[in-house]
């Protein structure tokens, strides 16, 4: 595995919020490498910068300091454009998944291939279903999200994250809303599909049952990344 390039490269990275006498300093000196097909915990106590750190890799925060590359792009100093070039690249699956609610499973799921051009609109519906029946949703793609159980809402959300087959996922409490079951059965679920289409997955978790999954775990301690 770690002959492949990296799909995610961070040295030296320091975060900082606040401004003037305010200015704390969140994330101190990190470094690590993922690969593809990685399937990575991130744990640590509440506040100790670990929702910080992801967004920073998502490109949805901007780099202050230090060097964070994804799939061999530079986001410190990266402008606009460029990191919604990177953002193509990443699924997303937050605790709260977002569904739009006027909007059917299928419907959900379509708008990610939205933002790739290269699929027409029946392509992009079909390719859908096709994700929605791996997620276990096959006979629920025209539901509203209202009419879907938390577990299935997540699962929604897993196959619209998946669709446009990116090269990394990343993660921020997929299990909070739901059941242990549910929980087990959603981060099952994203394991097996990074391990087939071998993109890397990079998910925060204060739940402790599902720690098993992970190929690696690191742990954050007040701004700093401890391996496990
Ligand atoms: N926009 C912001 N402005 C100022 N401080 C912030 C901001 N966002 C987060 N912080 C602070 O940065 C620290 C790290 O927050 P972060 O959300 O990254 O932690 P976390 O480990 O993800 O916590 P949790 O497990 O509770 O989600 C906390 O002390 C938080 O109060």
């Amino acid at each position: 595995m770690l002959q492949q390039n990296p799909i995610i490269s961070i040295q030296n990275l320091n975060h900082y919020f606040g401004q003037g006498a305010l200015r704390k300093q969140i994330l101190f000196d990190i470094n690590l490498e993922i690969y593809p097909g990685e399937v990575v915990i991130l744990i640590g106590q509440s506040g100790s910068g670990k929702t910080t750190l992801l967004t920073l890799m998502g490109g949805l925060r901007s780099v202050q300091e230090g060097s964070l590359k994804v799939l061999g792009n530079e986001l410190y100093k990266a402008n606009n454009n460029q990191l919604v070039q990177i953002r193509r690249n990443i699924g997303y699956i937050f605790q709260a998944h977002n569904l739009l609610r006027f909007l059917t499973a299928c419907q959900n799921v379509q708008m990610s291939l939205e933002l790739h051009k290269e699929y027409d609109n029946q392509e992009a519906q079909a390719k859908s279903k096709v994700m929605l029946k791996a997620v276990g949703l096959g006979h629920r793609v025209n539901y509203y999200p209202d009419d879907l159980s938390g577990g299935q809402k997540q699962r929604v959300a897993i196959a619209r994250a998946l669709v446009s087959h990116p090269k990394l996922v990343l993660a921020d409490e997929p299990t909070a809303a739901l059941d242990s079951k549910s929980g087990r059965d959603v981060v099952e679920l994203m394991q097996r599909l990074a391990r087939e289409q071998g993109c890397a997955v990079l998910m925060v978790t204060h739940d402790n049952r599902i720690l098993d999954i992970a190929d690696r775990i690191i742990h954050m301690e007040d701004g700093h990344l401890v391996d496990c």
